[in-house]
């Protein structure tokens, strides 16, 4: 932002000896920056410009396609958007222009870079650049490399709400999505459904397989789970051998049918026990609620466990609803 802020009073200025100044600095500077002018030719591209994107100079300058440099699909630039904000505006107010902090553009975006082959997270910021009569001469766009930030971020935010050994959602961000899901419920009177998945005779596998045997066969049935759920279902580990599956606008019948599914889909992985004949298999207690201002998402959870605990009770391997649905 300074950096543009500068080049751009500099560019302002009416003197030639000041333009050449800034012209050069922009050249140098360690800051990737280009310049377009108002029908959007490259005018400028700098050298952490030509490493940023890959793209030299020569292939750049006098042409419009910049864009290129930095996505795949022809988009415009921030600097583009600026040159059309500011002829719309212009339009308006001919010739007329305000305090230049206030005509800046910023954006943060994943930007392809099909010449480096590698995406990047770029901060761009675009600012006017006038003639002495007050008419847009050109717009110069600085550019950020974000990446690694944006990386760290990414896993920071993995970190607070996945689980280590499965990469499901977490504990937490299961509370988190339950409550939200039952708030949109009540706003929009549609269902929403829990399914309480457990992995049968876990203790016994372990014993038998051992803990990182253990490890493994909860990875391969967290990834069969997974692999039964729509966009907007969240499947996250709950604790130890247990999963749910959180089912926006389910009703019960469809949620009895995802879980048929899900047990399945277990099954037949057939992950190999040591010691024992029987594979790997799961237990699914599925429930469903519209809510109300009288119940909680707490409830729910208790109804999809009762249902778990009766699955486990009539022999495992099995899904089961809520006792009133089944009467
Ligand atoms: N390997 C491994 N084992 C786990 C993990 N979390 C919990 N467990 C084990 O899972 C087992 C769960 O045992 P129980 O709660 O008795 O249930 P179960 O043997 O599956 O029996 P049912 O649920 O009644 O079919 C315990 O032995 C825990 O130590 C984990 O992250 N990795």
């Amino acid at each position: 932002m300074t950096s543009t802020t500068t080049i751009q009073r500099l560019m302002d200025s009416s003197g030639a000896a000041d333009r050449a100044f800034a012209h050069q600095l922009m050249e140098t500077l360690a800051i990737p920056v280009f310049v377009l002018d108002t029908s959007s030719r490259v005018m400028l591209w700098n050298r952490a410009c030509e490493r940023l994107t890959g793209v030299p100079a020569r292939d750049i300058l006098g042409t419009r396609d910049h864009w290129r440099s930095f996505f795949e699909d022809r988009r415009p630039t921030l600097a583009d958007l600026l040159i059309e904000e500011r002829a719309a505006a212009d339009g308006r107010i001919p010739t007329l222009h305000g305090p230049a902090d206030d005509q800046h553009l910023t954006a943060e975006s994943w930007c392809d870079m099909p010449r480096v082959g590698r995406r990047r997270y770029l901060a761009a910021d675009a600012s006017p650049i006038y003639d002495e009569r007050g008419r847009l001469a050109a717009v110069v766009e600085t550019l950020r490399d974000l990446t690694d930030e944006k990386l760290a971020q990414i896993a920071l935010e993995q970190l607070a709400t996945r689980d280590g050994l499965t990469g499901l959602a977490n504990r937490r961000c299961f509370d988190d999505t339950l409550h939200a899901e039952w708030a949109r419920s009540l706003r929009q009177r549609q269902p929403l459904s829990l399914l309480m998945v457990d992995v049968d005779n876990f203790k016994a596998y372990n014993d038998a397989n051992g803990h990182l045997g253990g490890d493994e066969c909860l990875k391969r049935i967290a990834t069969a789970v997974a692999s039964e759920m729509r966009a907007n279902d969240l499947v996250a580990r709950y604790g130890g051998e247990e999963f749910a599956v959180i089912l926006p606008n389910q009703s019960l019948k469809g949620a009895a049918s995802v879980a048929e599914r899900i047990r399945t889909r277990v099954e037949q992985l057939q992950v190999p026990n040591r010691q024992a004949a029987r594979h790997g298999t799961v237990s699914i207690g599925a429930a469903t609620a519209i809510a109300a201002p009288d119940n909680s998402a707490s409830e729910l959870v208790a109804i999809a466990d009762a249902a778990l605990y009766r699955a486990k009770h009539m022999g495992r391997n099995r899904i089961s609803l809520p006792l009133s649905e089944t009467a």
